[in-house]
């Protein structure tokens, strides 16, 4: 597809980035610890997910989320995963909102990229290794990050709240 400036960020774009399909790229050059976006979620109750949403597509878009699944409207769908992720995410339960936020100074050109965690449904096609034995394409569940209250070293929200300030460290 040919690259589409979106409407509500001028300086983002969403275009093809290869076997992980669609993806956002940055055509300005992002200071570290910049909002980049603010997704609205449509909330899936814990019941009709299961009974309906995890049979489907939406199941490789959505996140945990209290009472059930979130899909994130707006771009907060359009991010592919990295293991080391230039772009975290906290979610806003009480709003109903998933603010993003860039984790270090970014480049014109590159690629925003989340971590979705530990627990890929898809070989990672960063990761050397794993596109080679494609080892995580199998048991594990879907959804696009783990449960906020059952936090994965790996997953963003052990990392850093930028948001709230309860806590700005980007430590483990
Ligand atoms: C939330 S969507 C991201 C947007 C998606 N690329 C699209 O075009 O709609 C998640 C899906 O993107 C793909 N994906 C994301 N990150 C990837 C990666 N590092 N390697 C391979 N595929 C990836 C997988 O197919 C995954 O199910």
């Amino acid at each position: 597809m040919e690259p589409v400036r979106l409407f509500n960020q001028s300086t983002l774009q969403i275009q093809n980035c290869g076997a992980k399909g669609r993806g956002i790229v940055t055509t300005v050059a992002i200071p570290t610890r910049t909002v980049i976006d603010i997704s609205p979620i449509l909330l899936f109750p814990s019941e009709e997910y299961s009974t309906h949403g995890q049979h489907t597509h939406l199941d490789h878009y959505t996140y945990r989320w209290k009472g059930g699944m979130a899909l994130a409207l707006g771009l907060g769908s359009m991010f592919n995963h990295s293991r080391t992720p230039n772009v975290g995410f906290q979610r806003d339960i009480n709003n109903g909102l998933i603010r993003y936020s860039t984790l270090r100074e970014i480049d014109v050109g590159e690629e925003l990229c989340i971590s979705y965690g530990p627990n890929l449904w898809f070989p990672d096609m960063e990761d050397p290794q794993d596109h080679n034995n494609g080892s995580n394409n199998g048991e594990a569940s879907k959804g696009v990050v783990s449960d906020s209250e059952d936090e994965t070293a790996e997953s963003f929200f052990s990392r850093i709240q930028l948001s709230d300030g309860e806590d700005d460290d980007d430590s483990v």
